[in-house]
Parts: structure tokens; sequence; C-alpha cells
């Protein structure tokens, strides 16, 4: 037999799964509306067993492994169909649904908190979100979830992610700790200045001054100028403020632009950073769910079994219904044996009724489920 008739003959079988899939599908559709009017659970583990013993068997041991993938898989489409046809009233993501019908708008004057000092990034940050902010500034990430929680501000402003230096850590352990919601996201191009006092020859300046990691991000500047004496700084705006109160003019900071003009530096030279692909991503949290009317980026934490494949599978939920996983990240669980949390953000609306399927599948499953918000993230 040559590949095309071997080719024809896969069409006619996979033509046959096809139809017994929809004959399943069908009787799926028997058994949701069964438990529906019997109050039963959608999620019956012994019932899988069986169905996943049963057809190892029925394949015999070279197929055993990969037909229970496949009816994984199946009964994993299978509970997705019954899930939506079956969601509880009482949901909260249904009360997250009905808030986010009415679309929210993010205020050009707001009480706004960020870590650091005037002219850091986060700063620059809040002012590209709210163009008139009142902003308050806090001196670590956690002070701003507590002002956020106590009402002292109406959004937080925090890094989460750097394309050259990685996830914040500590931004991702905090949105544990608080049921916070995200209210937008902004992705800011981080552009490095060398500022200093006054306009004058780089050969003359003998220590630069700021962040670690925007030192890091400027390692070319101190190999082709090796005189310059790298100073680590709590944070960049400081180290701009530092210097502009120096009486030693031969001392210089790396900063933004913005930064710079606050502290009434000189910019000796622009971009300063090794790669010109250097971007922060900033949350804006709030203390209760909202939802504006471009909001098309969903944020979820999970906890998902420790055994083999329980990635796979959920990953495998969002692949069925076409959604795009745009960042998956796992954090270790304090206490836990190297156990993870696992941050998933993907493209989407709450809107969207397999949307909220699948949450609400994957809160019902998951031993630790946390919808984070249903946002956009601006570029700005
Ligand atoms: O048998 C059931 O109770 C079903 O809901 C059907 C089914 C399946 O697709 O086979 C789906 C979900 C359950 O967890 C177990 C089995």
């Amino acid at each position: 037999m040559d590949l095309t008739q071997l080719r024809q003959q896969i069409d006619e079988v996979d033509g046959q799964i096809v139809e017994l899939f929809k004959t399943r599908m069908a009787l799926v559709d028997g058994v949701a509306r069964y438990k529906r009017e019997h109050s039963i659970p959608v999620l019956h583990a012994g019932r899988e067993e069986e169905v996943l013993d049963r057809a190892a068997k029925l394949a015999g041991p070279e197929l055993a492994g990969a037909s229970r993938v496949l009816f994984t898989t199946l009964m994993d489409v299978s509970k997705g169909s019954q899930y939506s046809q079956n969601l509880p009233p009482d949901s909260k993501l249904l009360s997250y649904r009905d808030r986010a019908k009415e679309p929210f708008v993010l205020p050009s004057a707001a009480r706004v908190g960020c870590q650091g000092v005037m002219g850091a990034y986060s700063s620059i940050a809040a002012r590209r979100m709210f163009p008139q902010p009142d902003l308050r500034f806090y001196r670590h990430f956690a002070d701003v979830f507590d002002a956020v929680d106590q009402g002292e501000i109406d959004f937080g402003v925090l890094p989460i992610e750097n394309s050259s230096a990685g996830s914040v850590g500590e931004v991702y352990d905090l949105m544990k700790a608080h049921d916070f919601s995200i209210a937008a996201a902004l992705k800011l191009r981080i552009d490095h200045c060398l500022v200093a006092k006054d306009s004058m020859d780089i050969g003359k300046i003998t220590k630069v001054y700021s962040h670690e990691q925007g030192i890091n991000q400027c390692r070319r500047l101190f190999d082709e100028h090796p005189h310059l004496e790298p100073e680590v700084f709590s944070n960049t705006a400081a180290a701009a403020e530092f210097v502009s109160k120096s009486t030693d003019g031969t001392l210089a900071a790396i900063s933004s632009k913005e930064t710079a003009e606050l502290y009434g530096l000189k910019i000796l030279k622009e971009n300063v950073q090794d790669n010109d692909f250097n971007f922060t991503r900033f949350i804006i949290i709030t203390k209760d769910f909202v939802r504006t009317a471009d909001a098309d980026k969903i944020s979820l934490s999970l906890v998902l079994p420790h055994r083999a494949g329980s990635l796979y599978h959920v990953i495998t939920r969002f692949a069925v219904l076409g959604l795009n996983l745009t960042k998956l990240e796992s954090r270790p669980i304090p206490g836990r044996d190297f156990e993870f949390r696992f941050y998933f953000d993907f493209e989407g609306s709450i809107l969207d009724d397999k949307v909220l399927s699948l949450l609400h599948q994957l809160d019902q499953q998951l031993e630790y489920f946390s919808f984070l918000g249903n946002f956009h993230e601006h570029c700005r």
C-alpha cells in the first residue's frame, strides 16, 4: 500500500472516530441533564478511573499509556461541556460576570500608590495610567497592598515582570496573600540614561549610582568606560536624587529621562541599556473586581495536583477551547516539597461562556484556584 492509500484509510477511520466522538458527547449531554436535575456534581473521580482502566485494558500493553492520555482528554472535553451547562447560580464567577457587564472606566484622577520615590519607574507607570494621580509612595511592595486593603489608596501600581530580569516573585506572592483584582496592566519601555549635575565628558565621571538592575542592564557602558565605578543604590530615582544633592560634580546616575528632569539633572547619554528590548510590565490592582470594556486578558493563580501530567491536562483544556496562553509562571509553595503555584495569563473575556465554564471547571477541580482579573494591557 502506498502513502496515499494509507492516508485514505486513516481518513476513513478518523471519520468513524468523529462519529463516535459525537455519539459520546450526545450521551454526555444526557449525563449533564441528569446530574443537573438530581444535583449531582460533574466530577466523578471513581468513574474516571474505571473508564481509564477499561480503555487501557482494551488497548493492550503497547497502547495502554497512550489510550489513558486519549481518554483523559475525552473526559476533559466531556467535563468542559457539562460544566458549561451546569454552572451553579451562586458561583462567584457568575457574580464577576454580572459586574463585568457594567464596564469600568479607569479614572484620570485617583489615589494611587507605588513602591519607591517620585521618579521611580513605578511612578512613571502610575502617571501614564492616571494622568492626574494623587501619588502616594511606600517603602515596600507589601505596604502598597496594605494601603489598598485599608482603603488608603484606590489603586496600587506594581512591577510584575521585566523583559531582561524576569518576574518579580514578591509581587506574585503578595497577589496570593490578598484577594485583589488586576484592573489593568502596562508594558513600559525602560530607557536608561546616564545623567549628572552638569553636562560633562564621560571621562570625567568617577562613580555611577543606580539600582542593581539598572547597573546590570547597562553592562556595556561599564565595559566601554572601565574607569566608571558602579555603586548600587536602593532605586534609580533615589540614586538620581542623591547625585543631584551631592557636592561632588564627578558623580553620575543611571535613571529614566523623566527622573533626570525631575531632579534637574543633565542627560549625558541616552539609551545606555545593553538590550533595546527592555520592558517592565506593571499591574494596577484594586480591592474589588472591575473590568474595563477593552479587557482581553485573564490572570489566574492555580495549584495543580502533584502528579505526572497534571500541568499537561490543564494546558490541554486551554488548547481545546482555542485560548492563547500568554504567560505561565511558577512559584514554589513555602513548606512544600518542591510543589508549585502556577500563574496563567491567557487571552479571553469572562463574558465569554466557554471561558466562564473553563474557569468554573478549574475552580471545582483544583486544590487552589484564584481569579486575579480580566483586564487590558496597555503599552505606553
Ligand atoms: O459518568 C459520569 O458521571 C460522567 O459525567 C461522564 C464522564 C465521562 O466523560 O466519561 C465525565 C465526567 C466524570 O468525572 C466521569 C465520567
